[in-house]
Protein backbone atom coordinates (compact mmCIF):
# COMPACT_ATOMS: atom_id res chain seq x y z
CA UNK A 1 0.00 0.00 0.00
CA UNK A 2 1.16 3.38 -0.73
CA UNK A 3 0.33 5.62 1.97
CA UNK A 4 2.71 8.85 1.15
CA UNK A 5 2.51 11.95 4.26
CA UNK A 6 -0.52 14.48 2.60
CA UNK A 7 2.17 17.52 1.98
CA UNK A 8 -0.51 18.79 -0.68
CA UNK A 9 -1.14 22.45 0.03
CA UNK A 10 2.27 22.50 1.99
CA UNK A 11 4.07 25.21 0.09
CA UNK A 12 2.60 28.55 -1.17
CA UNK A 13 0.75 28.55 -4.04
CA UNK A 14 0.08 31.70 -6.23
CA UNK A 15 -3.32 30.60 -6.62
CA UNK A 16 -4.81 27.68 -5.37
CA UNK A 17 -6.52 25.29 -7.93
CA UNK A 18 -9.79 23.90 -7.28
CA UNK A 19 -9.65 20.60 -5.27
CA UNK A 20 -10.12 17.13 -7.38
CA UNK A 21 -9.48 13.89 -6.49
CA UNK A 22 -6.80 13.56 -8.97
CA UNK A 23 -3.58 11.39 -8.88
CA UNK A 24 -1.99 13.43 -6.17
CA UNK A 25 -4.60 13.20 -3.85
CA UNK A 26 -5.09 9.68 -4.42
CA UNK A 27 -1.27 9.09 -3.30
CA UNK A 28 -2.01 11.01 0.17
CA UNK A 29 -5.58 10.12 0.04
CA UNK A 30 -5.32 7.49 2.98
CA UNK A 31 -3.94 10.34 5.59
CA UNK A 32 -5.22 13.59 3.88
CA UNK A 33 -9.07 11.95 4.90
CA UNK A 34 -7.78 10.30 8.60
CA UNK A 35 -6.19 13.81 9.50
CA UNK A 36 -8.97 16.12 8.16
CA UNK A 37 -12.13 14.19 8.96
CA UNK A 38 -12.56 13.66 13.00
CA UNK A 39 -13.85 10.39 13.41
CA UNK A 40 -13.48 9.08 10.08
CA UNK A 41 -11.49 5.44 11.26
CA UNK A 42 -14.85 5.17 13.46
CA UNK A 43 -17.20 5.69 11.11
CA UNK A 44 -16.01 3.51 8.78
CA UNK A 45 -15.73 0.74 11.26
CA UNK A 46 -19.23 1.23 12.38
CA UNK A 47 -20.28 1.46 8.99
CA UNK A 48 -19.75 -1.89 7.97
CA UNK A 49 -21.40 -3.16 11.85
CA UNK A 50 -24.28 -1.18 11.24
CA UNK A 51 -24.35 -2.31 7.52
CA UNK A 52 -24.43 -6.45 8.75
CA UNK A 53 -27.68 -5.18 10.51
CA UNK A 54 -29.55 -3.68 7.34
CA UNK A 55 -28.15 -5.90 4.72
CA UNK A 56 -30.96 -8.55 3.28
CA UNK A 57 -30.18 -11.70 1.88
CA UNK A 58 -29.26 -11.27 -2.46
CA UNK A 59 -29.50 -7.79 -2.42
CA UNK A 60 -26.44 -5.02 -3.12
CA UNK A 61 -25.15 -2.87 -0.87
CA UNK A 62 -23.16 0.23 -2.25
CA UNK A 63 -20.75 2.14 -1.72
CA UNK A 64 -20.87 5.42 -3.84
CA UNK A 65 -17.97 7.78 -3.66
CA UNK A 66 -15.85 4.33 -2.49
CA UNK A 67 -12.87 6.81 -3.68
CA UNK A 68 -9.93 3.30 -2.48
CA UNK A 69 -12.58 1.65 -1.08
CA UNK A 70 -12.18 1.93 2.80
CA UNK A 71 -16.38 1.81 2.73
CA UNK A 72 -15.84 -1.30 0.87
CA UNK A 73 -13.62 -3.16 2.80
CA UNK A 74 -15.43 -2.73 6.13
CA UNK A 75 -18.40 -3.52 5.08
CA UNK A 76 -16.77 -6.82 3.42
CA UNK A 77 -15.30 -7.67 6.79
CA UNK A 78 -18.52 -7.37 9.15
CA UNK A 79 -21.53 -8.51 6.62
CA UNK A 80 -21.74 -12.42 6.56
CA UNK A 81 -25.73 -12.23 5.03
CA UNK A 82 -26.42 -14.48 2.26
CA UNK A 83 -26.26 -13.80 -1.58
CA UNK A 84 -24.97 -9.87 -0.64
CA UNK A 85 -22.50 -7.90 -3.41
CA UNK A 86 -20.89 -4.79 -2.84
CA UNK A 87 -21.03 -2.59 -5.42
CA UNK A 88 -18.42 0.48 -5.21
CA UNK A 89 -18.59 3.70 -7.53
CA UNK A 90 -16.17 6.22 -8.24
CA UNK A 91 -15.64 9.08 -11.12
CA UNK A 92 -12.14 8.88 -10.74
CA UNK A 93 -10.27 7.05 -12.52
CA UNK A 94 -7.27 6.91 -10.38
CA UNK A 95 -8.97 6.49 -7.11
CA UNK A 96 -10.88 3.39 -9.03
CA UNK A 97 -7.54 1.92 -10.38
CA UNK A 98 -5.91 2.13 -6.84
CA UNK A 99 -9.19 1.19 -5.25
CA UNK A 100 -9.03 -2.25 -7.28
CA UNK A 101 -5.30 -3.12 -6.24
CA UNK A 102 -6.76 -2.51 -2.24
CA UNK A 103 -9.43 -4.75 -2.50
CA UNK A 104 -7.16 -7.67 -4.55
CA UNK A 105 -5.09 -7.11 -1.52
CA UNK A 106 -7.81 -7.62 0.74
CA UNK A 107 -9.28 -10.37 -1.20
CA UNK A 108 -5.64 -12.28 -0.92
CA UNK A 109 -5.89 -12.04 2.90
CA UNK A 110 -9.18 -12.87 3.81
CA UNK A 111 -11.36 -16.11 2.62
CA UNK A 112 -15.35 -16.02 2.18
CA UNK A 113 -15.24 -11.56 1.28
CA UNK A 114 -18.50 -10.78 -0.17
CA UNK A 115 -17.91 -10.54 -3.97
CA UNK A 116 -17.40 -6.82 -4.98
CA UNK A 117 -17.89 -4.93 -8.10
CA UNK A 118 -15.69 -1.84 -8.54
CA UNK A 119 -17.41 0.90 -11.17
CA UNK A 120 -15.50 3.55 -12.74
CA UNK A 121 -18.88 6.01 -13.19
CA UNK A 122 -20.79 9.06 -12.18
CA UNK A 123 -23.38 7.93 -9.71
CA UNK A 124 -25.73 10.36 -10.71
CA UNK A 125 -26.42 8.58 -14.22
CA UNK A 126 -26.35 5.16 -11.75
CA UNK A 127 -28.69 2.90 -12.81
CA UNK A 128 -29.37 1.36 -9.35
CA UNK A 129 -30.19 -2.18 -8.55
CA UNK A 130 -32.55 -3.35 -5.45
CA UNK A 131 -30.08 -2.38 -2.44
CA UNK A 132 -30.72 -2.85 1.40
CA UNK A 133 -27.70 -0.85 2.17
CA UNK A 134 -26.21 2.42 0.63
CA UNK A 135 -23.14 4.32 1.89
CA UNK A 136 -22.86 7.60 0.97
CA UNK A 137 -19.75 8.26 3.12
CA UNK A 138 -18.42 12.02 2.68
CA UNK A 139 -19.85 11.80 -0.85
CA UNK A 140 -23.12 13.82 -0.81
CA UNK A 141 -21.16 16.98 -0.28
CA UNK A 142 -19.16 16.94 -3.20
CA UNK A 143 -22.72 16.91 -5.24
CA UNK A 144 -23.99 19.73 -7.22
CA UNK A 145 -26.79 20.94 -4.59
CA UNK A 146 -29.27 21.17 -7.25
CA UNK A 147 -28.83 17.34 -8.09
CA UNK A 148 -28.92 15.89 -4.37
CA UNK A 149 -32.47 15.74 -3.86
CA UNK A 150 -33.23 13.47 -6.69
CA UNK A 151 -30.11 11.58 -6.13
CA UNK A 152 -31.39 10.51 -2.51
CA UNK A 153 -34.78 9.99 -4.47
CA UNK A 154 -33.53 7.27 -6.67
CA UNK A 155 -31.16 5.40 -3.48
CA UNK A 156 -34.81 5.63 -1.68
CA UNK A 157 -36.67 4.10 -5.03
CA UNK A 158 -33.82 1.15 -4.75
CA UNK A 159 -34.01 0.18 -1.45
CA UNK A 160 -35.57 -2.46 -0.02
CA UNK A 161 -37.56 -3.11 3.13
CA UNK A 162 -35.40 -3.32 6.30
CA UNK A 163 -32.49 -1.49 4.19
CA UNK A 164 -30.67 1.93 4.99
CA UNK A 165 -28.58 4.75 3.72
CA UNK A 166 -25.80 5.31 6.08
CA UNK A 167 -24.93 9.22 4.61
CA UNK A 168 -21.95 10.80 6.27
CA UNK A 169 -20.66 14.69 5.69
CA UNK A 170 -19.13 17.53 7.05
CA UNK A 171 -22.21 20.01 8.21
CA UNK A 172 -22.78 23.76 8.69
CA UNK A 173 -24.92 25.17 11.64
CA UNK A 174 -27.27 27.96 10.97
CA UNK A 175 -26.54 28.97 14.44
CA UNK A 176 -23.28 31.45 14.08
CA UNK A 177 -21.84 31.48 17.10
CA UNK A 178 -22.06 26.91 16.80
CA UNK A 179 -20.91 27.29 13.22
CA UNK A 180 -17.87 29.27 14.34
CA UNK A 181 -16.99 27.46 17.35
CA UNK A 182 -17.22 23.99 15.51
CA UNK A 183 -14.82 25.33 12.79
CA UNK A 184 -12.93 26.64 15.25
CA UNK A 185 -12.29 23.44 17.08
CA UNK A 186 -12.17 21.30 13.56
CA UNK A 187 -8.71 23.98 12.84
CA UNK A 188 -7.42 23.06 15.86
CA UNK A 189 -8.25 19.36 15.13
CA UNK A 190 -6.05 19.31 11.44
CA UNK A 191 -2.96 21.62 13.83
CA UNK A 192 -2.85 19.19 16.45
CA UNK A 193 -2.91 16.63 13.59
CA UNK A 194 0.32 17.88 12.19
CA UNK A 195 -1.05 20.93 9.52
CA UNK A 196 0.34 24.03 9.24
CA UNK A 197 -1.72 27.29 9.30
CA UNK A 198 -0.59 27.77 5.20
CA UNK A 199 -1.92 23.72 4.62
CA UNK A 200 -4.96 24.33 6.30
CA UNK A 201 -6.18 27.37 4.91
CA UNK A 202 -5.01 26.55 1.00
CA UNK A 203 -6.94 23.20 1.22
CA UNK A 204 -9.86 25.52 2.42
CA UNK A 205 -9.98 27.72 -0.82
CA UNK A 206 -9.53 24.80 -2.62
CA UNK A 207 -12.22 23.41 -1.03
CA UNK A 208 -14.42 26.07 -1.34
CA UNK A 209 -16.03 25.68 -4.69
CA UNK A 210 -16.17 22.18 -4.96
CA UNK A 211 -17.74 21.14 -1.76
CA UNK A 212 -20.45 22.31 -0.23
CA UNK A 213 -21.64 21.25 3.31
CA UNK A 214 -25.62 21.36 4.41
CA UNK A 215 -26.78 21.54 8.04
CA UNK A 216 -28.45 18.87 9.34
CA UNK A 217 -31.68 20.40 9.21
CA UNK A 218 -31.10 20.27 5.43
CA UNK A 219 -30.28 16.89 5.25
CA UNK A 220 -33.40 16.03 7.45
CA UNK A 221 -36.08 17.87 5.25
CA UNK A 222 -34.54 16.56 1.95
CA UNK A 223 -34.11 12.72 3.31
CA UNK A 224 -37.85 13.07 3.96
CA UNK A 225 -38.52 14.61 0.51
CA UNK A 226 -36.95 11.87 -0.97
CA UNK A 227 -39.40 9.90 0.54
CA UNK A 228 -37.47 8.53 3.95
CA UNK A 229 -40.02 7.79 6.74
CA UNK A 230 -37.00 8.43 9.67
CA UNK A 231 -33.80 9.92 10.06
CA UNK A 232 -31.54 8.91 12.51
CA UNK A 233 -28.31 10.93 13.47
CA UNK A 234 -25.87 8.14 14.65
CA UNK A 235 -22.58 9.50 14.87
CA UNK A 236 -20.79 13.22 15.50
CA UNK A 237 -17.57 14.44 15.84
CA UNK A 238 -17.44 18.53 15.94
CA UNK A 239 -18.80 19.47 12.33
CA UNK A 240 -19.13 15.92 10.45
CA UNK A 241 -21.82 14.02 11.37
CA UNK A 242 -22.94 10.90 9.95
CA UNK A 243 -26.48 10.06 9.53
CA UNK A 244 -28.81 6.82 9.13
CA UNK A 245 -32.05 7.55 6.60
CA UNK A 246 -34.90 4.62 6.37
CA UNK A 247 -36.91 3.48 3.80
C1 LIG B 1 -14.40 12.44 0.25
S1 LIG B 1 -14.32 11.24 -0.95
C2 LIG B 1 -15.20 9.85 -0.25
C3 LIG B 1 -14.45 9.08 0.78
C4 LIG B 1 -14.77 7.61 0.85
N1 LIG B 1 -16.20 7.35 0.74
C5 LIG B 1 -14.23 7.02 2.12
O1 LIG B 1 -15.00 6.79 3.05
O2 LIG B 1 -12.99 6.82 2.20
C6 LIG B 1 -15.47 11.68 -2.20
C7 LIG B 1 -15.39 10.76 -3.41
O3 LIG B 1 -16.55 10.96 -4.21
C8 LIG B 1 -16.18 10.86 -5.56
N2 LIG B 1 -17.21 11.54 -6.35
C9 LIG B 1 -17.54 12.86 -6.34
N3 LIG B 1 -18.55 13.10 -7.20
C10 LIG B 1 -18.89 11.89 -7.75
C11 LIG B 1 -19.85 11.48 -8.73
N4 LIG B 1 -20.70 12.35 -9.29
N5 LIG B 1 -19.89 10.17 -9.07
C12 LIG B 1 -19.04 9.28 -8.52
N6 LIG B 1 -18.11 9.61 -7.59
C13 LIG B 1 -18.03 10.90 -7.22
C14 LIG B 1 -14.80 11.49 -5.63
O4 LIG B 1 -14.07 11.09 -6.77
C15 LIG B 1 -14.19 11.02 -4.31
O5 LIG B 1 -13.43 9.84 -4.50
O1 LIG C 1 -13.36 20.14 5.48
C1 LIG C 1 -12.18 19.93 5.31
O2 LIG C 1 -11.34 20.73 5.61
C2 LIG C 1 -11.76 18.65 4.75
O3 LIG C 1 -10.62 18.46 4.54
C3 LIG C 1 -12.82 17.66 4.55
C4 LIG C 1 -12.64 16.63 3.46
C5 LIG C 1 -13.95 15.82 3.40
O4 LIG C 1 -14.84 16.01 4.24
O5 LIG C 1 -14.07 15.00 2.51
C6 LIG C 1 -12.42 17.25 2.16
C7 LIG C 1 -11.66 16.69 1.18
C8 LIG C 1 -10.88 15.45 1.42
O6 LIG C 1 -11.56 14.41 0.81
C9 LIG C 1 -10.78 15.10 2.84
C10 LIG C 1 -11.57 15.70 3.80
Amino acid sequence: MIQDPDRIFAQPLAQVPDFAFNEDVVRVFPDMIKRSVPGYPTIVENLGVLAAQFAQPNSVLYDLGSSLGAVTQALRRHVRTEGCSVIAVDNSAAMVERCREYLNGQNSMFQELLPVEVIEGDILALEFQPASVVALNFTLQFIAPQERLALLSRIRQSLLPGGALILSEKLRFNDCEEHELLTDLHIAFKRANGYSDLEIAQKRSAIENVMKPDSLEEHRERLLAAGFSKVVPWFQCLNFASLIALP
